[in-house]
C-alpha cells in the first residue's frame, strides 16, 4: 500500500494585503505525497507555488487547514524535508565543503561526522576535488550541485525544490535534472521522494510522477495529471507530448462560470485576464515565420524551427491566440486571415493592425486607453492602475501585466510612457489642447 509522507488537508493560507485587508492565495489545497513519489507542482506566477512549498517545510503557519509529516502535524520547521533553491544561497565566504556542512550544523551534527557525511554528498553530486573552492570559482551547474549536496547531505526523507534549474544554462539544467532522477531512483539514496516547484511544463512532465496544476487568484488544486511514463523520458515521445499538451491545456484553460462572469461584466479590469509576457518582435518573428510556413505548422516542429522549448513558446502562442492571429487546434497553430495581414503589413499598416487587434482583444489595453481618454489631461499614474488591477490579481502579477499592456500600448501608438514620472499619457495629438 501507498504510504503517504506528506499529507495537505484543506490548506488556506492569506497574507496582509499591501492595500489593507487580506490577500487570500491558497484555498483549500489538498492532496498527498506518497513514498518514493515525485510531485510537481506547476502553476502560473502568483498561484501560490512557494507558499505551499514553505508549509511543507514548515516554514509558515496555515490560515485553516493543516499539513502532516508521516501522520505528525507540522507546527514548525519540518524535520524530514530539505529545500533546494533556485538562487543556490550558498554563502561566497564559506567554502564547498564548508557550505555543505552548513545543513548538518544547523542539525547539531559533531564535527568529525559532519566533514565525512559532507565529501559523501559532494563525491556523490559529482564535485569531488572542488571541497576546497569558493563559490565565485565555479559556473552556475557547479554551485547548483552544492545546492543539491546541502540539502541531500541531511539525508532528507523529503527532498523540496523551488525551480532548482531555472537558474541554469538549458544543458546543464537537463544534465541535473537526469542526476536528480538518479539520485532519488538509487537504491541506496535516502532521499527518494521529492515536491518540485516549476514553471516549465516539459520538467514537469520529465520528472514527475504526478503533477498538481494549481489555480491562480486564490491558488488551489485545479487539475491533476498522472505521468506514467518509463524513466529517461523523451520529449519527443507521443505519449510526453500529449501530457505536455494536457498540462498546458490544464494550466491556461480559463474559468468560467456565471459569478466570476457577473464580476467581470462589472470592472473591466477584472475582465483583463493575463496577458502574456511577450515582446512584439517575438510575436512578429512568430507570424512571419507561420506565413512562410503556408500558415500552419505542428507545435513541436515550430518549437524545434525556432529553437524554443515548447514552454518557452507557449507566451507566444498564447498572445498569437488572445490577438486573432491564430488558432491553436490540437498541436498545430494556424494563421488566421488577420495573422496574415500584420504578417505581411510594412511597419506603418502593421502598428495601426496591431492597435486594432489590441482594442478588441486586450481589455487591459482597451480599459487604459478609455480611462485616458475620460482622465483630465489625458494622463494616468501607473499606480493608480496597478492598485485597481492588485483588486482583480496579485500585486506582482499585476505588475507584469501591466508592463506588457504599456510595451504593446506604446507600440500600437495607443499611449505613451513617462519612465520618471511613472504616467500614462495620450498621444500628443489626442490629449486636450490645455494639458502639460
Ligand atoms: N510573506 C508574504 N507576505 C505577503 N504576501 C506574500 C508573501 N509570500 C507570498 N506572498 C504573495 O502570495 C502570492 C503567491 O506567491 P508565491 O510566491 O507562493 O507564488 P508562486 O506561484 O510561487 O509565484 P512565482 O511562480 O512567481 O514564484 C503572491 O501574490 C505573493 O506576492
Amino acid at each position: 500500500m501507498n504510504t503517504s509522507v506528506i499529507s495537505v488537508r484543506n490548506l488556506r493560507k492569506t497574507f496582509p494585503a499591501p492595500s489593507g485587508g487580506v490577500l487570500p492565495v491558497l484555498d483549500d489545497v489538498t492532496f498527498d505525497l506518497y513514498e518514493g513519489e515525485v510531485i510537481a507542482l506547476l502553476g502560473k506566477s502568483g498561484s501560490g507555488k512557494s507558499t505551499l512549498l514553505r508549509h511543507v517545510a514548515g516554514l509558515l503557519t496555515p490560515s485553516g487547514g493543516t499539513v502532516h509529516y508521516r501522520g505528525k502535524p507540522v507546527t514548525g520547521p519540518n524535520p524530514g524535508t530539505a529545500m533546494l533553491f533556485q538562487s543556490f544561497a550558498l554563502m561566497p565566504w564559506l567554502t564547498v565543503q564548508q557550505n555543505v556542512e552548513l545543513g548538518l550544523q544547523a542539525r547539531g551534527v559533531h564535527a568529525v561526522e559532519r566533514r565525512g557525511r559532507a565529501l559523501r554528498a559532494i563525491d556523490m553530486v559529482g564535485l569531488d576535488g572542488f571541497e576546497n573552492a569558493y563559490p565565485k570559482e565555479l559556473s552556475g551547474g557547479m554551485r547548483q550541485r552544492v545546492g543539491f549536496a546541502r540539502a541531500l547531505v541531511v539525508e532528507p526523507d523529503v527532498l523540496l525544490m523551488d525551480e532548482p534549474f531555472s537558474a541554469l544554462d538549458v544543458l546543464t539544467a537537463q544534465t541535473l535534472r537526469n542526476e536528480l532522477l538518479d539520485l532519488l531512483a538509487h537504491p541506496d539514496s535516502p532521499t527518494r521522494t521529492a515536491l518540485l516547484v516549476t514553471h516549465s511544463i516539459e520538467e514537469a512532465v520529465q520528472l514527475a510522477d504526478r503533477i498538481l496544476v494549481l489555480d491562480t487568484d486564490p491558488g488551489r488544486v485545479k487539475a491533476e495529471l498522472r505521468v506514467a511514463l518509463p524513466h529517461p523520458r523523451d520529449r519527443r515521445d507521443p505519449g510526453f507530448e500529449a501530457l505536455v499538451e494536457d498540462a498546458y491545456e490544464a494550466l491556461t484553460g480559463r474559468r468560467t462560470g456565471a459569478a466570476s462572469d457577473a464580476a467581470a461584466a462589472q470592472d473591466p479590469l477584472r475582465a483583463a485576464g493575463p496577458l502574456p509576457d511577450v515582446s512584439v518582435e517575438a510575436l512578429t518573428g512568430l507570424l512571419e515565420f507561420l506565413d512562410t510556413r503556408g500558415g500552419s505548422t505542428d507545435l513541436a516542429a515550430l518549437a524545434d524551427a525556432l529553437s524554443y522549448a515548447v514552454d518557452d513558446l507557449m507566451p507566444l502562442v498564447e498572445a498569437a491566440q488572445l490577438l486573432g492571429y491564430a488558432k491553436l487546434t490540437a498541436n498545430r497553430l494556424h494563421l488566421t486571415v488577420t495573422g496574415r495581414g500584420f504578417a505581411r503589413a510594412d511597419i506603418l499598416p502593421r502598428k495601426h493592425l496591431f492597435a486594432a487587434a489590441a482594442l478588441a482583444n486586450v481589455p487591459l489595453i482597451a480599459t487604459i486607453r478609455t480611462l485616458l481618454l475620460a482622465s483630465a489631461g489625458g494622463r494616468l499614474r501607473e499606480p493608480y492602475l496597478v492598485g485597481r488591477l492588485c483588486g482583480h490579481v496579485p500585486e506582482h502579477a499585476a505588475r507584469r501585466q501591466l508592463a506588457t499592456a504599456v510595451t504593446w500600448g506604446r507600440y500600437a501608438e495607443l499611449y505613451e510612457y513617462d519612465a520618471d514620472d511613472r504616467v500614462l499619457l495620450l498621444p500628443a495629438e489626442h490629449r486636450p489642447a490645455n494639458a502639460a
